[in-house]
């Protein structure tokens, strides 16, 4: 539970952790010439040697001098470098889509070049794979599309899912990112064109959590979009039809999550960016019965928590002083909901008081302004967190964003509203009469465009002493004098490879709140005081792989404790047990892939 404690004593004892991370052992291809050499998973391009083009049939099919990993590695990357210079200029759009390009072919050619280029380069090619570009790619998916990755069950497949499924080429899969694209990003509903996101999700998964490439699985559930547009377009890739509803939508869903189950009981599935309705439906439905969640709930409640903590801690104030903390959240949708239910059970437990005392810190706004439970159609999700108008001195329902910051004066202005720029001129500034001399403000909302504000007019209506954080990222901002303006990216990545790798290695069948608020309190405890009072709130992107493995050992842990974890492969449920803090952490690093060239043939 929140231990209090545990935060100072884990954050200044921890030494960084750097893995020696696992080679995969020899493995015998079952493919020759051209199909080993079409085949991403196994193609080392220039760099098979020798034996292996003999036995392998590969010879005369490629040039004869072998390049090693590292030259073909500088050679993308002075490939890379040349597409810079080369788009210099052109429009943001153009350059982000030309970057995707380059990294995407090297994806679909040499997986292994591919994810070692993005975990060298992470902080760099993080923004192009996954948000915000990622965004981009998905408005544009039907016109960019070359080639299939990861599998399509469509509303016309019903009845032939559990055939389907063992269509996919690789016998063992252990994560899988699923959308129905309903609500990708705050780009609304993309339909089939969501896919981009299960993919970015899977790549952060290699990158950071080590998971191999050969056992993810990014899912498209394609059930018909809303989309005008898209219905419209020639070139639309999805079914050109209105989204299936009710028990019909969810027949759908329910025949996916059975035909996965049968053949992978052990795989995880990681819901993305349904729309609200459907999150909160198939979480309920199914996390007791499938070894599932809901990133943007669950996931992103975990890295708000984890900022607001270090928020107070920014602050100078104890902890303890959470529970004290005003917050506002704007967007009461699965995220913000999510965020709110998660923050309020930590207050409950730090405060020891019931969850409705501990709600009273809490003001929720959504498209209609404050809700309260004046409001008629109350959505009964939003029900638990909408205020009594007699507690609210002055306020009303549907009170605007500035009348409530003006009122409230809040320590935090959380925004995941999907809406870009709403922390307008004025919000900002009237942040800047909150009680607390380091405000913070989170413009939680992706990608950059739907950003609540950007950094750079947070720093300048708000003042230098805010705390910022954003669900895409912004640059540093430099605020003169040699003072900068940290940009943290309190981006839901920071958790959910732990939360996957740590339920794969727990082998547990479910993923519990307990799990969840492990990996949340693991994370708003691995940031040091030094970097905390900078406003810095979350670790490094570049120190990604060690917060997974600290998530994920403690959500291993939790797993452990509440009697889940059945033990993953050949380490039971006894040795987990078994094992310290510092041997889970070590498990963890040691299990994950980490791409070198693994011979495809026995030395002789
Ligand atoms: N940073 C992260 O890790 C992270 C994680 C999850 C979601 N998000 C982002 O959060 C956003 C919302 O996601 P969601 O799943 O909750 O979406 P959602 O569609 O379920 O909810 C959006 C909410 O915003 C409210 N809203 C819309 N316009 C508003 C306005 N003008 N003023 C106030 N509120 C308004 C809506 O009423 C709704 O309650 C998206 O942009 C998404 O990319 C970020
Ligand atoms: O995809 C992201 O970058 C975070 C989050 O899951 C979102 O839906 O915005
Ligand atoms: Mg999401």
């Amino acid at each position: 539970m929140w231990n209090l404690a545990r935060f100072a004593a884990t954050a200044v004892a921890r030494s960084r952790r750097r893995f020696s991370t696992a080679i995969p052992g020899p493995c015998i291809v079952h493919k020759r010439g051209a199909d080993i050499l079409h085949d991403p998973w196994f193609n080392k391009d220039t760099g098979f040697p020798l034996t292996e083009r003999d036995r392998l049939g590969l010879r005369g099919l490629l040039p004869p001098r072998v390049i090693s990993f590292e030259q073909q590695y500088d050679r993308f990357m002075n490939s890379y470098r040349s597409l810079e210079k080369n788009t210099q200029g052109q429009p943001d759009k153009v350059v982000a889509l030309a970057k995707w390009r380059i990294l995407n072919r090297l994806h679909d050619r040499n997986e292994t070049l591919y994810y070692r280029v993005l975990i060298d380069n992470i902080r760099e090619f993080a923004p192009i794979i996954y948000t915000p570009t990622v965004g981009l790619v998905c408005q544009n998916y039907s016109g960019l599309f070359r080639r299939p990755r990861g599998m399509y069950f469509s509303a016309k497949d019903k009845g032939e899912m559990m055939s389907m499924i063992y269509n996919w080429p690789a016998p063992q899969v252990d994560m899988i990112v699923l959308t129905d694209g309903s609500r990708i990003l705050g780009l609304g509903d993309l339909g089939v064109q969501g896919i981009g996101i299960p993919i970015g999700k899977l790549d952060i998964y290699v990158a950071a959590a080590g998971i191999s490439p050969q056992r993810i699985l990014p899912v498209m559930l394609d059930v018909g979009t809303n989309n005008q547009k898209l219905l419209e377009d020639r070139l639309y890739l999805g079914l050109r039809q209105p989204r299936l509803e009710g028990e019909e939508y969810l027949s759908i869903v329910d025949e996916f999550m059975e035909a996965v189950h049968a053949r992978w009981p052990k795989a995880i599935v990681q819901f993305e960016d349904f729309q609200m309705k459907w999150a909160f439906e198939t979480l309920e439905r199914y996390q007791k019965r499938f070894c599932m969640f809901n990133d943007d709930i669950q996931g992103t409640a975990g890295v708000a928590l984890a900022g607001l903590l270090g928020s107070v801690r920014a602050q100078g104030r104890p902890l303890s002083d959470f529970v004290n903390q005003k917050i506002v959240v704007v967007g009461a949708g699965s995220a913000g909901l999510g965020v709110l239910k998660m923050a309020i059970q930590a207050v409950s437990k730090m405060a020891g008081c019931s969850e409705t005392a501990a709600k009273s810190q809490f003001y929720l706004i959504d498209k209609d302004g404050l809700v309260t439970t004046d409001r008629n159609n109350l959505d009964p999700a939003a029900a638990p967190f909408a205020k009594n108008p007699t507690d609210l001195e002055g306020l009303t329902e549907g009170a605007s964003i500035i009348e409530v910051v003006r009122k409230v004066r809040p320590h935090v202005l959380l925004g995941l509203s999907g809406v870009g720029g709403i922390f307008n001129e004025e919000v900002l500034k009237a942040m800047k009469e909150s009680v607390s001399a380091k405000p913070a403000i989170f413009a939680m909302s992706n990608p950059t465009m739907n950003a609540e504000c950007t950094a750079i007019d947070a720093f300048k209506h708000a003042g230098e002493d805010i705390i910022f954080a954003s669900g895409s990222p912004f640059e540093n901002v430099d605020l003169g004098n040699g003072k900068v303006g940290h940009v943290n990216q309190a981006n839901n990545m920071y958790l959910f490879p732990g939360i996957g790798l740590g339920s794969l290695l727990s082998g547990a069948r479910l993923i519990t709140n307990g799990m969840l608020q492990a990996a949340a309190e693991c994370l708003a405890s691995y940031m040091l005081e030094e970097d905390i009072s900078k406003g810095i709130l979350y670790p490094s992107i570049n120190s990604i792989r060690d917060v997974t493995a600290e998530v994920g050992a403690a959500v291993l842990q939790a797993a452990v404790e509440e009697d889940l974890a059945e033990g993953h492969v050949d380490v039971g449920p006894k040795e987990l047990a078994n094992m310290t803090k510092e041997e889970t952490v070590e498990y963890i690093g040691r299990n994950m892939w980490y791409p070198v060239y693994s011979p495809l043939v026995h030395e002789k």
